[in-house]
């Protein structure tokens, strides 16, 4: 057993176990990130994230960055798989830099993903302030249909660097609870998908529910949050520029598409306690 330093945090309460490794000392088994995140045996988490500087690691997204990243976001799931990228845990992983890493909140904080780089910003510079995080390009890959038990939805298919499926639904409570991953084509999504339903609360104002690949249902998804924003202002016929609130249990996240083809979204990020594990 090997004791480890962690911080817990979240993002409109999607809540992240983060591993500081400055130096890539700790590389993390499934086994170890599953018991991290279980809420009786563990401390409890939708998911870990391995802070590690891309110049101590030989994770191929990370050495891609060097040079233009110095910190690495390693991020993995509850159950222990690996995922392309998070975006309310970028938020949460940008809050530990600033606060307990020395890095300058003055300036735009690039962080390396398994989906390329992502640059954050701090409102006002304050290393405590909200963040926006520029998400980069959506992907727009088609229709398909996403079930639970014996209803079904059609459903876009929406890359943020990973995947999603987004279902447009006439009321949240339609699929019960979601206990089980939400049906889906396995031909489109090899890989799994996170699926998040949406119904419309206003002009431009959406309130979802999300089931997580590998975590189950959460209080909030941050990539989530982009890809039904996407969805949305293409069946709007949105200018690009509109502003989207989207309303998820934990809390609200803004969401801007922009002119260049770039989703920037917005939201608090918060850490809540620190210590030692062993694991
Ligand atoms: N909660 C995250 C997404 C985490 C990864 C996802 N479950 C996947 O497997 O792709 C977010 O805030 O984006």
């Amino acid at each position: 057993m090997n004791e480890y330093s962690f911080v817990k945090g979240h993002g409109t309460e999607n809540d992240f176990v983060l591993v500081p490794d400055a130096r890539g000392l700790h590389e993390l088994q499934p086994g170890q990130v599953a018991l991290l995140c279980d809420r009786r045996a563990g401390i409890g988490a939708d998911g870990v994230i391995r802070v590690v500087r891309t110049d101590a690691t030989d994770d191929p997204a990370a050495v891609a960055a060097r040079g233009e990243a110095t910190w690495f976001m390693d991020y993995r799931n509850a159950d222990g798989s690996l995922s392309e990228m998070c975006g309310n845990g970028i938020r949460v992983l940008g809050r530990f830099l600033a606060t307990h890493a020395d890095v300058d909140a003055r300036g735009p904080l690039p962080i390396a993903t398994r989906a390329g780089t992502k640059v954050l910003t701090f409102a006002d510079g304050d290393p405590l302030g909200e963040i926006t995080v520029d998400m980069g390009a959506p992907a727009l890959l088609g229709e398909t249909t996403v079930s639970v038990g014996e209803r079904s939805w059609p459903a876009v298919h929406v890359s943020m660097g990973n995947p999603h499926a987004v279902a447009f639904v006439d009321s949240l409570d339609d699929a019960g609870p979601l206990t089980t991953a939400p049906g889906h084509d396995p031909d489109v999504f090899p890989d799994g998908v996170n699926v998040e339903l949406v119904v419309r609360r206003g002009e431009h104002h959406l309130a979802v529910r999300v089931h997580e690949r590998g975590s189950g249902e959460t209080r909030s998804c941050g990539t989530g949050a982009c890809a039904v924003a996407v969805a949305a202002a293409v069946a709007d016929g949105a200018e690009r520029g509109t502003a989207y609130t989207v309303d998820l249990p934990g809390g609200t996240l803004r969401l801007v598409w922009t002119e260049d083809d770039r989703v920037l979204m917005t939201g608090p990020a918060v850490l809540v306690a620190e210590g030692l594990t062993a694991l």
